[in-house]
Formats: structure tokens, sequence, C-alpha cells
């Protein structure tokens, strides 16, 4: 089943949005395969974001990453990635539709609470990155009810 990585980004933890964040996601229908809070480094975050490094904000957006704790999480499902996506709404809140994530909690670009793999292949790339010990797949009695 594919899968992707979701991060509640410093000022989503700060706010104490990571329950409402992580409900939306468990009610759509997608299942949580792994969680976990911590506090990450500046290297990490530069190979998260190695497709950004030359643009003028990459380093306000490091800093602005290691101003706290993240909450990284790995959900799978059918279309997930692009699902999730949806579910976090545009770059830039203010193009994000309300029902959206962003939409509903932000207003700023650089303080959009919440990441969401793009694709496909960076969903795997950043599960990797951030979860290095490996995910688990496991069978949940839910996914007969969720899918034909
Ligand atoms: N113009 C900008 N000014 C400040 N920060 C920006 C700007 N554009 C992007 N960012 C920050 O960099 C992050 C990564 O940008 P990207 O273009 O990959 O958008 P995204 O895929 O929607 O976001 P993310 O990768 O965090 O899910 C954005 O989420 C935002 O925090």
């Amino acid at each position: 089943m594919e899968r992707t990585y979701v991060m509640v980004k410093p000022d989503g933890v700060q706010r104490g949005l990571v329950g409402e964040i992580l409900k939306r996601f468990e009610q759509r229908g997608y299942q949580l395969l792994a969680l976990e809070l911590i506090h990450p480094t500046k290297e990490r975050l530069e190979e998260h974001y190695q497709d950004l490094k030359t643009k003028a904000f990459f380093p306000s957006l490091v800093e602005y990453m290691m101003s706290g704790p993240v909450v990284g999480m790995v959900f799978s499902g059918l279309d997930v990635v692009k699902g999730g996506r949806k579910m976090v709404g545009e770059t830039n809140p203010l193009n994000s539709l309300p029902g959206s994530i962003r939409g509903d909690f932000c207003i700023c670009v650089g303080k959009n609470i919440i990441h969401a793999s793009d694709a496909v292949d960076s969903a795997e790339r950043e599960i990797a990155l951030w979860f290095p010990n490996g995910v688990k797949n496991y069978a949940s009695p839910l996914l007969g009810l969720l899918y034909e």
C-alpha cells in the first residue's frame, strides 16, 4: 500500500495541533504506521529540503524548522500521497481552501504548520530519512471497511 510522510512543523506542535492533524488523517481512513516527536538536526533538515537549497528563503526555512520539536508520522492508504496533499492545502496558506489543514489553521507561508510528501518516490526517501530504523506494516481490520 502507498505510504506518505507527514510532519507537523514546530509552530504546529507549539500550537497544540498534533492531535487535530492526526485525527483528520485517521478519520479519512489512512492508517498510522509510525509517529515520533523529534528535535531535528540542521543536517537532517538540509537533507529533507535538499531541492530547496538554492532558494533565498532556505536559511530561514531551516531556522524555522529548528525552532522546536517536530512530529513525524507515516500513513498508508490508497493514493495517500495525493490525498494527503489535498488535505494539507497549498504551500501558501492564502491559496489553501477552508477545510484544508493550512486553510483552517494558518495564514503565512513561512509558518505553514505541516509538511506532506509531494510524490511517491519523495515519500519513500523521506520515510527512510526520518525513520532510519524502518517502519513496520500491520493489518488493520478497518481496511475491509475502506476498500472494495
Ligand atoms: N516564499 C517562501 N517564503 C518562505 N518560506 C517558504 C517560501 N516558499 C516555501 N517556503 C517554505 O518552504 C517549505 C517547502 O516549500 P515547498 O515548495 O517544498 O512547499 P510544500 O511542498 O508545500 O511544503 P512542504 O515541503 O513543507 O510540505 C514550505 O512549506 C514553506 O514552509
